[in-house]
């Protein structure tokens, strides 16, 4: 068995806790405070793993510096940000979808429209492909707060169970994406540690449904 050392960026929040037990069920033996220690680096030494927790957002960041081998990176953040990293393989985890919002019943303006987003880039890929020119305003939480309070016509983000949207009044006109969580690479560390990577790509997609 190859068992090259290898280095796999975790994106702690909302992500973790399914990546975790998709890792568990891959036969992965990590230790019980890997869920709620401190820790920002955790080392698995009878797997030959380190681990390192970091923002969602920040993953392909430590993957495409080489800091870390592999990560597990919401397919939003890898649209948002065109990095140089692999994507190996869709773990069907942490699923949402990207969507166009607003208040219902309102037309977005002739002039200056605005859209309000975390996601600029695919906001105005999006917009861009409709042809229509808007102003993007990048937020980083909180969105729907927008068009409520005359920030923004449009707001471009996350919905999963819905019930932001419907609490704060707001609907749907658009879906964007689906999205899922991934597994991605460094591509040199992809070609040094291949025979390990696929050995820990062919675990996961053998117990993914
Ligand atoms: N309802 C959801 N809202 C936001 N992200 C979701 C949702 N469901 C799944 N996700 C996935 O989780 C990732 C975000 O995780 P999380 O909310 O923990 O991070 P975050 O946006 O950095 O959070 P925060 O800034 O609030 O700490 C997204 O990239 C997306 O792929
Ligand atoms: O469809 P729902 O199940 O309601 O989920 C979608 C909401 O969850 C996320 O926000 P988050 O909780 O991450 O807070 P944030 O606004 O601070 O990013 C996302 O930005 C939406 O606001």
């Amino acid at each position: 068995m190859n068992n090259s050392f290898l280095t796999i960026a975790m994106p702690k929040g909302r992500i973790f806790e399914e990546a975790a037990e998709l890792l568990r069920t891959a036969g992965f033996r990590l230790p019980p405070e890997f869920d709620d220690s401190r820790k920002l680096i955790l080392e698995v030494e009878e797997e030959n793993l380190r681990f390192i927790l970091a923002k969602p957002m920040d993953v392909v960041t430590y993957v495409e510096h080489g800091v870390a081998d592999i990560g597990i990176a919401g397919k939003d953040v890898m649209m948002e940000e065109d990095r140089d990293v692999y994507e190996l393989l869709d773990l069907k985890i942490s699923a949402c979808y990207l969507a166009v919002a607003g208040l219902p019943g309102t037309k977005i303006s002739d002039i200056a429209p605005k859209v309000a987003s975390k996601y600029p880039n695919v906001a105005s890929g999006y917009f861009r492909e409709q042809g229509e020119q808007v102003e993007i305003i990048k937020l980083n939480g909180s969105i729907e707060l927008a068009p409520l309070i005359g920030l923004a016509e449009r707001i471009v983000d996350i919905v999963s169970t819905g019930q932001t949207l419907k609490e704060n009044g707001l609907v749907e006109y658009a879906k964007i994406a689906d999205v899922t969580s991934r597994l991605v690479a460094n591509p040199v560390s992809y070609r040094i540690k291949e025979a390990r990577i696929t050995e820990i790509v062919d675990r996961l997609a053998a117990i993914i449904e």
